[in-house]
């Protein structure tokens, strides 16, 4: 049937790389249903017919495309505002996010080398593991072809603070929705470094409730892991979270106001180039790196414990594209 053409509505481009994957599918739901997203296209190696059947039958406004492989990935990308890559394989248990580096470092870079050439002024969101790796290839990627703008490669650390605020809100029997965390460093176990002296509202907390806290959020990801014994890691809590920071890149990208999150990237925060800290989201991306602010001394510990290994990852990221 010959339908009528629809009218330009306003709102922002989004792609989901990896649409079909166990984030991929419920993060495509949320984004359908964001206000402030008008075309949403979905691209993964499978699947994605499906997929994109299903979710253009939601009574929102963004039109939905799908892209199946490799050959249709430059008509996924082309015109994007924002590119959201939750593509790559999932940790089973005894595993370390670092033992993902060898399968999903290649699907990040040929993804990225997509983005360079067919949208290279999007915003990525960059969830594929690990994440600490991640990044660095995909801003290697971006310096070869000449497109790395620092200020638009985010990676993506939402779900730590989402977690944060969960274990913390529990300890001290408040609402979630009313806590904030912030969760600085990195991806990966002592990466993952609470700043709970931060915490607000501002509290008093034991240092038996600082160390359960502390670890409860450094193991997040691996206890979703051991409770679905094999079948992957956190899709749903990582759906949610990844909306969130989309929706927040969003609110910046439209203009808004006093729009802050911590995310993964460049910084001159530590003597690292990748961080994660708090950042301000505007029109250009990241407007603003805030510092750590005042740490107490096992805070300043944690942060040792975290350069160390996150060098490490960095290097090893660097090294993946410039080998
Ligand atoms: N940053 C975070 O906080 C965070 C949280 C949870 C998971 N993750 C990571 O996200 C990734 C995806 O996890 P998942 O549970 O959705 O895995 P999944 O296996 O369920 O889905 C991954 C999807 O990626 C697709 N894919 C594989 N190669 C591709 C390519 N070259 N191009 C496009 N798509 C491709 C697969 O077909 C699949 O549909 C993993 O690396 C996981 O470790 C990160
Ligand atoms: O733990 C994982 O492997 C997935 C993700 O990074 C998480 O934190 O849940």
């Amino acid at each position: 049937m010959d339908c009528r053409a629809k009218g330009g509505s306003p709102g922002f481009k989004v792609a989901v790389l990896g649409a079909a994957g166990g984030i991929g599918q419920p993060l495509a739901m949320l984004m359908k249903i964001n206000p402030l997203v008008s075309v949403l296209h979905l691209y993964d190696v499978v699947n994605t017919p499906g997929v994109t059947a299903d979710i253009s039958h939601m009574d929102t406004n963004a039109v939905v495309r799908g892209f199946l492989g490799q050959q249709q990935l430059e008509d996924a990308l082309t015109g994007m505002d924002i590119v959201i890559i939750p593509a790559g394989v999932p940790r089973k248990p005894g595993m370390t996010r670092d033992d993902l580096f060898n399968i999903n470092a290649g699907i990040v870079k040929t993804l990225c080398e997509g983005i360079a050439k067919c949208c290279p002024k999007a915003i990525v969101n960059l969830i594929s593991n690990p994440v600490n790796s991640t990044v660095p290839i995909a801003a290697e990627v971006f310096k070869k072809v000449g497109t790395y703008d620092p200020k638009r490669l985010l990676g993506v650390t939402m779900l730590d603070v989402v977690r944060a605020n969960t274990f913390v809100a529990e300890v001290l029997g408040l609402d979630p929705r009313e806590v904030d965390v912030p969760v600085v460093g990195g991806h990966a176990g002592v990466t993952i470094l609470p700043l709970l002296s931060q915490v607000k509202p501002s509290c008093s907390l034991t240092p038996t409730e600082i160390d359960y806290l502390t670890d409860r959020i450094q193991n997040g990801g691996t206890e979703v892991v051991e409770a679905k014994t094999g079948a992957g890691s956190a899709t749903l809590s990582m759906a949610y979270a990844a909306a969130k920071f989309a929706d927040a890149c969003l609110r910046g990208l439209r203009g808004d106001a006093g729009v802050i999150e911590c995310a993964y990237v460049a910084s001159t925060v530590t003597e690292l180039p990748f961080f994660a800290s708090k950042v301000r989201l505007g029109r250009a991306g990241i407007e603003e790196i805030y510092s750590l602010g005042p740490l107490n001394e096992y805070e300043r510990a944690g942060l040792e414990k975290a350069k160390k290994e996150l060098a490490g990852s960095i290097q090893k990221g660097v090294s993946f594209v410039r080998k």
